[in-house]
């Protein structure tokens, strides 16, 4: 705005968005503990799972693909998803995302790499057991058309072989808060409220200078 600029500060289009990847098995509590962020952070939520979904329920060109895919717990094309995920992040007025369930594959990273040209902030990994997020998943009772023994077994076989190697990354990359993903919900968010105020701080910082050095966001949570 025109404020900002009087400032001297960077209107907020021009800031890097802040960018969070939230992974994890299915049913681990990744959309619940996205909503919980929401609330108390003021994030905005991209489900990639619901991006999907979305375009199938609105007769997209790929939804007939996206059904298939999805019924089978197998991942749908990267530039698929990365076009949806950039699409939401571009149309939103907020500047920091948690993007949940993405990316599934290493391939998916590096799409998103290439097209989006940035990577995430920080990355976040519930981890849970199988047998937890088994049972979270068979009664959850949502209608979805995964939710079932055949596709849950696929869909932790894919999490296990595909997407294992993309927590690994980036927890080489020391970008990776792991949280042990047992207990209740407030137990469980619990661990996760001493992260997001760490970024609140440094997005403040962030807010209150004349830069636009992405280094500022590279940080660590004590
Ligand atoms: N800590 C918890 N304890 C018990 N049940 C939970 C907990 N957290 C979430 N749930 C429930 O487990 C189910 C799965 O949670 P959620 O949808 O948040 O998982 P998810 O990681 O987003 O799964 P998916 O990858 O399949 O989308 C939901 O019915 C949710 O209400
Ligand atoms: O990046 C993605 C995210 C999801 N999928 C497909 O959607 C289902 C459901 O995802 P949830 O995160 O559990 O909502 C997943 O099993 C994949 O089939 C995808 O292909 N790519
Ligand atoms: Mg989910």
């Amino acid at each position: 705005s025109v404020l900002n600029q009087e400032k001297g500060r960077i209107p907020k289009k021009e800031k890097p968005p802040f960018i969070t990847f939230v992974l994890g098995g299915p049913g681990s509590g990744k959309g619940t503990q996205c909503a919980k962020i929401v609330e108390n952070f003021g994030f905005t939520h991209l489900s990639a799972g619901d991006l999907l979904r979305n375009e199938i329920s609105s007769n997209s060109e790929n939804g007939a693909m996206i059904l298939d895919t999805i019924r089978e717990g197998k991942i749908v094309p990267s530039n698929v998803t990365v076009k949806l995920i950039q699409r939401a992040i571009e149309s939103s007025d907020n500047d920091k995302f948690l993007i949940d369930g993405f990316p599934r594959t290493e391939e998916n990273r590096r799409t998103y790499e290439r097209i989006i040209g940035a990577e995430p902030n920080i990355v976040l990994f519930f981890d849970c057991p199988e047998d937890e997020m088994v049972k979270r998943v068979l009664s959850r009772n949502q209608g979805r058309v995964d939710d079932n023994k055949d596709t849950v077994r696929k869909r932790l076989e894919v999490f296990t072989s595909l997407n294992l190697p993309v927590i690994n990354y980036y927890s080489q990359k020391g970008k990776l808060y792991k949280i042990r993903a047992v207990g209740t919900e407030d137990e469980i968010f619990e661990q996760v409220r001493p992260i997001f105020a760490a970024v609140e701080s440094l997005l403040k910082l962030y807010d209150d200078s004349t830069r636009s050095n992405k280094d500022l966001l590279i940080f660590k949570v004590p």
